[in-house]
């Protein structure tokens, strides 16, 4: 990939018929680099700029997990936007077949700046994209970004450093609740400068009377040694 492709084009490039099936398969799928580590030690580099940011989240005072992440302002630095404007028309047919298939509404627009209106309008108007940080010790617990009823299914989370070198432990956690069994597990490690597409709250699964609907959660391992950034794009906005 050049040092200059813009996120909005290599978004565009990514093979999306590959990585529906791999998301229909298993609720979350990688998406190859997205961005430069030159850009991901940029967005990392903003952590300490605190008029980006609306709110700190120290996890462990939540009972969140151990670590602090911090929600960015309406006025997103530039590749976040560039970022999320072009993942949101790629997600939305997956969302909408993902609604069909479990026979729930699709509440979806088009665009981006439609959906967020009604966000808005349902007092879902607060920014929900995030800039993460985990030192030794730190971990995120298995949840589900639910802000409320605007709920877009699909979320991305970037990767902004290299596991095995900046850090070690720290894989991406999923669980999938299966019908009338055990959950399953999946650890992911997140490769620098590279996403991971994800369910936020359930996924359709094939069962012998048609589709069911798995709830899903994720998270974050213990990070045993370094330090973990990750940069997380929601859909909808937050209360
Ligand atoms: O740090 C991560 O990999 C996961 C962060 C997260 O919970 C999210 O992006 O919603
Ligand atoms: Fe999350």
């Amino acid at each position: 990939m050049p040092e200059t492709t813009p996120p909005a084009e290599t978004v565009a490039q990514t093979d999306w018929a590959a990585l529906t099936a791999e998301l229909d398969t298993h609720g979350h799928a990688l998406t190859g680099q997205l961005i430069t580590p030159a850009e991901c030690r940029d967005i990392t580099a903003l952590y300490d700029h605190q008029h980006h940011f609306r709110t700190t989240v120290d996890m462990a005072r939540h009972r969140f997990g151990s670590g602090r992440y911090r929600y960015f302002t309406h006025d997103l630095p530039d590749v976040v936007q560039a970022l999320r404007d072009a993942f949101y028309p790629r997600l939305l047919p997956i969302a909408r077949e993902w609604a069909a298939k479990l026979g729930k509404p699709a509440p979806w627009p088009d665009t981006l700046a439609e959906w967020l209106e009604k966000c808005h309008a349902a007092g879902q108007h607060r920014s929900a994209q995030i800039l993460l940080r985990y030192g030794p010790g730190d971990w995120n617990a298995l949840h589900r970004d639910v802000f409320g009823d605007m709920l877009f299914p699909l979320q991305v989370v970037i990767g902004l450093d290299t596991p095995g070198a900046d850090f070690t432990g720290g894989e991406f956690l999923m669980t999938e609740q299966r019908p009338r069994a055990q959950s399953r597990g999946s650890a992911i490690a997140l490769p620098q400068g590279h996403g991971l597409v994800f369910t936020t709250r359930d996924r359709p699964v094939a069962t012998k009377r048609g589709w069911s609907n798995a709830p899903m959660r994720h998270g974050v391992s213990t990070v045993r040694s370094g330090r973990r950034h990750t940069l997380g794009l929601v859909f909808h906005d937050a209360a």
